[in-house]
Protein backbone atom coordinates (compact mmCIF):
# COMPACT_ATOMS: atom_id res chain seq x y z
CA UNK A 1 0.00 0.00 0.00
CA UNK A 2 1.54 3.22 -0.55
CA UNK A 3 -0.23 6.78 0.36
CA UNK A 4 0.55 10.20 -1.41
CA UNK A 5 0.92 13.31 1.32
CA UNK A 6 0.10 16.87 0.53
CA UNK A 7 3.68 17.62 -0.53
CA UNK A 8 3.77 14.79 -3.21
CA UNK A 9 0.45 15.95 -4.59
CA UNK A 10 1.67 19.69 -4.54
CA UNK A 11 5.25 18.49 -6.26
CA UNK A 12 2.32 16.26 -8.84
CA UNK A 13 0.97 19.80 -9.45
CA UNK A 14 4.18 21.39 -10.23
CA UNK A 15 5.23 18.88 -12.29
CA UNK A 16 1.81 19.23 -14.51
CA UNK A 17 2.49 23.40 -14.47
CA UNK A 18 6.44 22.82 -15.23
CA UNK A 19 5.89 20.28 -18.04
CA UNK A 20 6.40 22.03 -21.29
CA UNK A 21 6.62 20.57 -25.18
CA UNK A 22 10.16 21.52 -25.77
CA UNK A 23 11.52 22.46 -29.29
CA UNK A 24 14.59 24.04 -27.91
CA UNK A 25 16.97 21.32 -26.78
CA UNK A 26 20.62 21.73 -25.74
CA UNK A 27 23.58 19.58 -27.32
CA UNK A 28 24.61 16.98 -24.86
CA UNK A 29 23.33 13.55 -24.95
CA UNK A 30 20.78 11.86 -22.91
CA UNK A 31 22.67 9.05 -20.64
CA UNK A 32 22.08 5.73 -21.39
CA UNK A 33 19.01 3.70 -21.16
CA UNK A 34 17.24 7.39 -20.46
CA UNK A 35 14.68 6.56 -23.50
CA UNK A 36 14.49 2.71 -22.65
CA UNK A 37 12.92 3.85 -19.19
CA UNK A 38 11.57 6.67 -20.02
CA UNK A 39 9.35 3.89 -22.34
CA UNK A 40 9.28 1.21 -19.25
CA UNK A 41 7.41 4.00 -17.69
CA UNK A 42 5.32 4.61 -20.60
CA UNK A 43 4.06 0.85 -20.82
CA UNK A 44 2.39 1.52 -17.03
CA UNK A 45 -0.66 3.26 -18.68
CA UNK A 46 -4.19 2.66 -18.83
CA UNK A 47 -4.67 0.84 -22.14
CA UNK A 48 -8.01 -0.90 -23.58
CA UNK A 49 -8.51 -4.36 -22.26
CA UNK A 50 -4.99 -3.77 -21.44
CA UNK A 51 -4.18 -4.34 -25.26
CA UNK A 52 -1.05 -2.08 -24.41
CA UNK A 53 -1.17 -1.33 -28.38
CA UNK A 54 1.83 1.31 -28.15
CA UNK A 55 4.95 0.39 -30.43
CA UNK A 56 8.04 2.33 -30.01
CA UNK A 57 10.64 3.10 -32.54
CA UNK A 58 14.14 5.22 -31.67
CA UNK A 59 15.40 6.58 -34.97
CA UNK A 60 18.70 6.75 -34.67
CA UNK A 61 19.80 6.44 -38.01
CA UNK A 62 20.85 9.54 -39.45
CA UNK A 63 19.59 8.96 -42.85
CA UNK A 64 15.90 8.38 -41.55
CA UNK A 65 16.76 11.55 -39.23
CA UNK A 66 17.16 13.64 -42.51
CA UNK A 67 14.53 12.12 -44.44
CA UNK A 68 11.71 13.02 -41.46
CA UNK A 69 13.46 16.44 -41.05
CA UNK A 70 12.97 17.31 -44.92
CA UNK A 71 9.40 15.83 -44.47
CA UNK A 72 8.90 18.53 -41.46
CA UNK A 73 9.66 21.25 -43.34
CA UNK A 74 7.76 20.15 -46.47
CA UNK A 75 4.64 19.72 -44.47
CA UNK A 76 5.21 23.22 -42.43
CA UNK A 77 5.90 24.77 -45.77
CA UNK A 78 2.28 23.29 -46.62
CA UNK A 79 0.74 24.00 -43.30
CA UNK A 80 2.31 28.02 -44.09
CA UNK A 81 0.58 28.31 -46.91
CA UNK A 82 -2.89 28.08 -44.84
CA UNK A 83 -2.66 31.13 -43.54
CA UNK A 84 -2.46 34.79 -44.88
CA UNK A 85 -1.90 37.92 -43.66
CA UNK A 86 -0.73 38.54 -39.53
CA UNK A 87 -1.22 35.15 -38.64
CA UNK A 88 0.68 33.49 -41.73
CA UNK A 89 3.41 36.10 -40.35
CA UNK A 90 3.08 34.37 -36.88
CA UNK A 91 3.14 30.83 -38.03
CA UNK A 92 6.45 31.49 -39.80
CA UNK A 93 7.62 33.09 -37.05
CA UNK A 94 6.81 29.93 -34.42
CA UNK A 95 9.63 27.16 -33.94
CA UNK A 96 7.47 24.28 -34.07
CA UNK A 97 9.97 21.13 -33.98
CA UNK A 98 13.24 20.28 -32.30
CA UNK A 99 13.81 17.73 -35.04
CA UNK A 100 17.74 19.33 -35.65
CA UNK A 101 19.45 19.44 -32.24
CA UNK A 102 16.91 16.71 -30.35
CA UNK A 103 19.46 13.70 -29.56
CA UNK A 104 16.85 11.23 -29.24
CA UNK A 105 13.91 10.83 -31.72
CA UNK A 106 11.63 8.02 -31.07
CA UNK A 107 8.87 7.60 -33.15
CA UNK A 108 5.46 6.06 -31.78
CA UNK A 109 2.61 4.11 -33.06
CA UNK A 110 -0.43 2.14 -32.24
CA UNK A 111 -1.37 -1.36 -33.07
CA UNK A 112 -4.40 -1.86 -34.81
CA UNK A 113 -4.35 -5.62 -35.14
CA UNK A 114 -2.63 -6.79 -31.89
CA UNK A 115 -4.43 -9.54 -30.40
CA UNK A 116 -3.42 -8.52 -27.30
CA UNK A 117 -6.55 -8.19 -25.09
CA UNK A 118 -8.95 -10.19 -26.96
CA UNK A 119 -10.67 -7.27 -28.13
CA UNK A 120 -12.25 -6.09 -24.99
CA UNK A 121 -13.59 -2.60 -24.77
CA UNK A 122 -12.95 -1.45 -28.63
CA UNK A 123 -16.05 -3.34 -30.20
CA UNK A 124 -18.19 0.05 -30.74
CA UNK A 125 -14.73 2.17 -30.26
CA UNK A 126 -11.66 0.97 -32.41
CA UNK A 127 -10.33 4.23 -31.66
CA UNK A 128 -9.63 3.71 -28.11
CA UNK A 129 -6.67 1.89 -29.27
CA UNK A 130 -5.40 4.85 -30.08
CA UNK A 131 -6.60 6.71 -27.21
CA UNK A 132 -4.78 5.10 -25.40
CA UNK A 133 -1.07 5.14 -27.00
CA UNK A 134 -1.88 9.09 -26.22
CA UNK A 135 -2.30 7.78 -22.93
CA UNK A 136 1.02 6.26 -22.97
CA UNK A 137 2.49 9.52 -24.39
CA UNK A 138 1.03 11.40 -21.87
CA UNK A 139 2.61 9.79 -19.42
CA UNK A 140 6.50 9.61 -20.72
CA UNK A 141 5.76 13.65 -21.32
CA UNK A 142 5.58 13.78 -17.68
CA UNK A 143 7.79 11.28 -16.52
CA UNK A 144 10.54 13.10 -18.72
CA UNK A 145 9.83 16.09 -17.12
CA UNK A 146 10.51 14.62 -13.80
CA UNK A 147 13.68 13.28 -14.99
CA UNK A 148 14.58 17.14 -15.99
CA UNK A 149 14.38 15.95 -19.98
CA UNK A 150 12.41 17.70 -22.31
CA UNK A 151 9.85 15.97 -24.92
CA UNK A 152 8.54 18.10 -27.60
CA UNK A 153 5.51 16.17 -30.09
CA UNK A 154 6.10 16.56 -34.05
CA UNK A 155 2.57 15.89 -35.89
CA UNK A 156 3.89 18.37 -38.74
CA UNK A 157 4.58 15.64 -40.57
CA UNK A 158 2.93 13.04 -43.04
CA UNK A 159 2.30 10.03 -41.79
CA UNK A 160 2.41 7.91 -44.72
CA UNK A 161 6.30 9.00 -45.33
CA UNK A 162 6.96 8.20 -41.74
CA UNK A 163 5.70 4.87 -42.65
CA UNK A 164 7.94 4.46 -45.45
CA UNK A 165 11.11 6.38 -44.29
CA UNK A 166 11.12 4.09 -40.63
CA UNK A 167 9.59 0.73 -42.49
CA UNK A 168 7.21 -0.43 -40.20
CA UNK A 169 4.60 -2.86 -40.19
CA UNK A 170 0.93 -1.62 -42.12
CA UNK A 171 -1.12 -1.59 -39.47
CA UNK A 172 0.86 0.12 -37.31
CA UNK A 173 -0.71 3.72 -37.55
CA UNK A 174 1.67 6.20 -36.74
CA UNK A 175 0.25 8.26 -33.42
CA UNK A 176 3.35 11.03 -32.86
CA UNK A 177 7.25 11.91 -33.25
CA UNK A 178 8.29 12.79 -30.07
CA UNK A 179 12.20 15.15 -30.37
CA UNK A 180 14.00 14.14 -26.96
CA UNK A 181 15.98 15.80 -25.32
CA UNK A 182 18.18 17.97 -22.31
CA UNK A 183 15.51 21.75 -22.72
CA UNK A 184 17.27 24.96 -23.35
CA UNK A 185 15.32 26.75 -20.59
CA UNK A 186 12.28 25.54 -18.37
CA UNK A 187 9.12 27.68 -18.36
CA UNK A 188 5.55 27.39 -16.57
CA UNK A 189 3.75 28.78 -19.98
CA UNK A 190 3.67 27.33 -23.27
CA UNK A 191 5.80 28.67 -25.93
CA UNK A 192 2.06 29.42 -28.18
CA UNK A 193 1.03 31.53 -25.25
CA UNK A 194 4.33 33.01 -25.20
CA UNK A 195 3.99 33.80 -28.84
CA UNK A 196 0.70 35.13 -28.36
CA UNK A 197 -0.70 32.33 -31.17
CA UNK A 198 -3.22 31.51 -28.60
CA UNK A 199 -3.48 31.48 -24.71
CA UNK A 200 -4.25 28.93 -22.10
CA UNK A 201 -8.00 29.14 -20.95
CA UNK A 202 -9.87 28.44 -17.77
CA UNK A 203 -11.35 25.12 -17.53
CA UNK A 204 -14.59 26.53 -16.98
CA UNK A 205 -15.02 27.45 -20.53
CA UNK A 206 -14.64 23.65 -21.38
CA UNK A 207 -17.11 22.52 -18.78
CA UNK A 208 -21.32 21.44 -19.21
CA UNK A 209 -23.21 20.40 -16.89
CA UNK A 210 -26.51 18.26 -17.29
C1 LIG B 1 -1.34 15.76 -30.47
C2 LIG B 1 -0.33 16.88 -30.34
C3 LIG B 1 0.37 17.30 -31.47
C4 LIG B 1 1.29 18.34 -31.35
C5 LIG B 1 1.48 18.96 -30.11
C6 LIG B 1 0.78 18.52 -28.97
C7 LIG B 1 -0.11 17.49 -29.09
C8 LIG B 1 -0.84 17.01 -27.85
N1 LIG B 1 2.38 20.01 -30.02
C9 LIG B 1 2.59 20.68 -28.73
C10 LIG B 1 1.52 21.73 -28.45
O1 LIG B 1 1.71 22.85 -29.28
C11 LIG B 1 1.64 22.13 -26.98
O2 LIG B 1 1.35 21.00 -26.19
C12 LIG B 1 0.68 23.26 -26.60
O3 LIG B 1 1.03 24.42 -27.28
C13 LIG B 1 0.70 23.53 -25.11
O4 LIG B 1 2.02 23.77 -24.68
P1 LIG B 1 2.68 22.91 -23.52
O5 LIG B 1 2.67 21.47 -23.96
O6 LIG B 1 1.82 23.09 -22.30
O7 LIG B 1 4.06 23.45 -23.35
C14 LIG B 1 3.16 20.36 -31.11
N2 LIG B 1 4.11 21.35 -30.98
C15 LIG B 1 4.88 21.67 -32.04
O8 LIG B 1 5.74 22.56 -31.92
N3 LIG B 1 4.77 21.02 -33.24
C16 LIG B 1 3.85 20.05 -33.43
O9 LIG B 1 3.79 19.49 -34.51
C17 LIG B 1 2.99 19.71 -32.34
N4 LIG B 1 2.03 18.76 -32.45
Amino acid sequence: MVEFDDSFRRQLRDLFVWRRDVRRFRSDLLPDGAIDRLIETACLSPSVGLSQPWRFVTVDESARRRDVIDDFKACNADALNTYAGERAARYAALKLSGLEQAPGHLAVFADKISDIGHGLGRATMPETIEYSVVAAITAMWLAARADGIGLGWVSILSPDRIHAILDVPASWKFVAYLCIGYPEAECDQPELEKAKWEHRREASEFTLRR
